[in-house]
């Protein structure tokens, strides 16, 4: 294997700017690796102004103002572009959708495929750039044969390989992570902003989900799909107690369920199953929340498709750790088994399969088969 293609020979880059200190020290490190690199901050949100409540939102004005000044910094001309019609459609409707439907979506993989690295991947590739580089920590590795790979970073803490299990090769051809070619901690990349006298150096992180302020998915998504009182239920259908949207549960959830009877047993109850059709929320047992195997859907592959079954370590949330798995291709739909059972597993997050450190491919959660029973 050789070095990622980012060094292969000069690149004209479009660096995506959030605001933020991870891409003001990626783009710093694409220019001082000899590159052309231009700057772009995407506005996203139709009225920044409304996600400003103290904590960082996403893309509001001040973000746009300290990614020019980067930009400045680092002698690289810089535009704003307006994507916000675009976010809106892939990402936050979608997100409202997912919840809606009962599935628990992630908005910031949907944003790297549909966005990052389509949208602006799109209109970059048509005004003559070659790669869109990120502050996403993660690598891209050139093989002999001319393909590549994407890998988990090298600081596995700041890993961000899951929301990039999305990019096909097309898409892998032209990433450029700087970021994630090092054993990088945030202190460091503070540190490093700090030296090339980047302002952005003591910014507080982003959000989770940028679109949302203070973190508020719950007040987010009352506002935007209403009240809908409906039943909370054992396994067995009994009553437990009511919700006001199903929307605002996710499987595997304990907090917040605010049934006044205790279980028979006194353990705690948690989220095992939400239907959007009969707005009901099923509680049980933590056991009950036992996974032993998969189904998911849309399956994308870094590379060419698995022929067979084959043994791979997954991930299935943004921050959770990996599981053995064996997966096969079926009727284009991933059929995944566990090999120890796993708890609290989502229809809706992404499946993202690792060989080692290498992203195999990954799919969207449609289904689980729990341990104890079947559901849907
Ligand atoms: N509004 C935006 N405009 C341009 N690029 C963006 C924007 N939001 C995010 N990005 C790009 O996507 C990358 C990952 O986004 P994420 O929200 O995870 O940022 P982050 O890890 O907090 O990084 P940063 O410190 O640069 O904000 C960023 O490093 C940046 O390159």
């Amino acid at each position: 294997m050789t070095d990622t293609p980012q060094r292969t020979r000069p690149l004209r880059v479009l660096a995506a700017m959030s605001g933020g200190v991870d891409s003001a020290v990626a783009a710093a490190r694409a220019a001082e690796a000899g590159h052309d690199v231009t700057g772009v901050h995407l506005a996203l949100s139709a009225n920044p102004q409304s996600f400003r409540t103290g904590a960082r939102g996403c893309c509001t004005i001040e973000d746009s103002r300290d990614a020019r000044r980067a930009a400045d910094v680092i002698g690289i001309p810089f535009y704003v572009w307006d994507l916000a019609d675009r976010f809106r459609e892939d990402v936050v409707e979608d997100f409202v959708a997912e919840y809606e439907a009962g599935r628990t979506p992630n908005p910031c993989l949907r944003c790297n495929e549909k966005i990052k690295f389509a949208a602006l991947l799109d209109k970059a590739l048509a005004l003559g750039f070659d790669a869109v580089c990120t502050g996403h920590y993660a690598k891209v590795i050139l093989r002999e044969d001319g393909t590549r790979e994407l890998h988990r970073a090298s600081d596995m803490a700041k890993d961000q390989s899951y929301v990039l299990g999305v990019l096909d090769d097309r898409q892998l051809a032209h990433a450029m992570f700087p970021l994630g070619d090092t054993v990088t901690t945030k202190e460091e990349i503070r540190a490093e902003a700090e030296r090339r006298g980047l302002a952005v150096a003591k910014k507080p992180d982003s959000h989770d989900i940028c679109f949302i302020a203070d973190g508020d998915t719950q007040g987010f998504l009352a506002n935007r799909l209403g009240r809908a009182e409906g039943d909370i239920v054992d396994e067995s259908g009994t009553k437990l107690g009511t919700h006001e949207g199903a929307y605002g549960f996710t499987i595997g959830q304990r907090k917040g369920l605010r049934i006044g009877t205790p279980a028979p047993d006194g353990k705690p109850r948690y989220v095992l199953d939400i239907s959007p059709v009969t707005n009901t929320v099923t509680v049980g047992p933590a056991a009950s929340l036992d996974v032993g195997a998969l189904t998911a859907v849309k399956p994308r592959w870094c590379g060419a498709a698995p022929t067979g079954p084959g043994t791979y370590t997954a991930q299935l949330r943004a921050h959770g750790g990996e599981t053995e798995v064996t997966a096969e291709l079926v009727d284009g739909e991933l059929r995944v088994r566990f090999t120890e059972p796993v708890r609290g597993v989502a229809p809706g997050q992404a499946i993202v399969l690792y060989d080692g450190t290498r992203v195999v491919g990954s799919a969207t959660i449609a289904s689980t088969v729990r341990v104890t029973a079947d559901v849907a």
